[in-house]
């Protein structure tokens, strides 16, 4: 398959804005959504400092900025991608709001189109209940990580009733915008998560445990491990609400040994989320 001519993004926050640029980079033209135009607006402009500092560091060529972002078209509404061949949902890792998004884009979007969902943990399987009958066929997991723009790997995880042409399209789509795609079976956390949460358990539970603080074991897993960040370290780059969440997603499907230690649910609790929120584990600067 070509890089697919145009592609839908649901949700402009980090993921969906940089998958959309992944794909916008690969030359389709990209509709990027969010619940309404000025969010969608404010995910676009933040693409604009992610390409340039690409850009600075000699990863992307100057010449090809504006053209890139200008592909990307943000909107409140759904109709722009009536006529996309393949869209991604990438909205906050809630079951509901994910199953209510997919629901309103499969009523909206063409019949060949695929319908791809981000989820980090949710079952496909679960969530192919919110699209048609029709569609099921056309419905998988695509799981990218963060930063989107830069890493190279996508989970590709076909749901019961996925057809064995969408996951080619979609590995295909991948390969396409440069990222590796791996095959993965839909379990709660597929591969990935699943490793990277029994990371951060036991990284909780030794903070727990006072057998050294949350510097020291990041330090222990960079300098030890070869990691580029510490599992404390990379939690604030994601959220500790979301870790909390996804971690008992995964806790309902896998058992105790994904449930999280209290430093981590006393931190939630205090609002204390991430880098984003200026707090996490560590202190930051506040930047939007
Ligand atoms: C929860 C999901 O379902 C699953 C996930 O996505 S888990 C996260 C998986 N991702 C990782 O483990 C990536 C860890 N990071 C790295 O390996 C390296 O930072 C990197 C290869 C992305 C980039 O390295 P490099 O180009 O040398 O530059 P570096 O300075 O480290 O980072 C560049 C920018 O990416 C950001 N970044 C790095 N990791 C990030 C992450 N996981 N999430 C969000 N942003 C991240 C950094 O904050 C930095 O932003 P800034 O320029 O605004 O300060």
């Amino acid at each position: 398959m070509q890089t697919p001519k145009k592609v839908g993004v649901l949700g402009a926050g980090t993921m969906g804005a940089e998958i959309a640029l992944c794909f916008s980079v690969a030359g389709a033209s990209v509709v990027l959504k969010d619940v309404e135009l000025a969010l969608a607006e404010k995910g676009k402009a933040r693409l604009a400092k992610v390409v340039d500092k690409a850009v600075e560091k000699g990863r992307f060529p100057a010449e090809e900025r504006d053209a890139v972002l200008d592909r990307i078209v943000p909107t409140g509404d759904y109709e722009p991608m009536a006529d996309a061949d393949l869209v991604v949902e990438a909205v906050f890792e809630k079951i509901e709001l994910k199953k209510a998004i997919l629901s309103e884009a499969d009523q909206v979007c063409k019949p060949e189109c695929v319908l791809a969902t981000n989820t980090s943990s949710i079952p496909i399987t679960l969530l192919s209940t919110a699209v048609s009958e029709a569609r099921r066929p056309r419905f998988v997991g695509a799981h990218f990580f963060a930063p989107a723009f830069v890493m190279k790997l996508v989970e590709v995880i076909p749901g019961l009733e996925t057809s064995d042409e969408t996951v080619d399209v979609v590995m295909e789509a991948c390969r396409q915008i440069k990222k590796n795609p791996i095959l993965v079976k839909d379990t709660a956390g597929f591969v990935v998560n699943r490793m990277l949460f029994a990371l951060f358990n036991e990284a909780v539970r030794l903070v727990d445990e006072g057998v050294a603080s949350c510097e020291d074991i990041d330090t222990g897993c960079r300098l030890g491990l070869g990691h580029p960040l510490g599992p404390f370290a990379l939690m604030d780059m994601a959220d500790l609400e979301m870790a909390l969440d996804v971690s008992n997603l995964l806790k309902d499907a896998h058992g105790d040994r994904f449930r999280f230690g209290t430093a981590l649910k006393q931190r939630v609790y205090a609002g204390h989320r991430g880098k984003r929120f200026g707090r996490g584990w560590y202190a930051y600067d506040k930047k939007d």
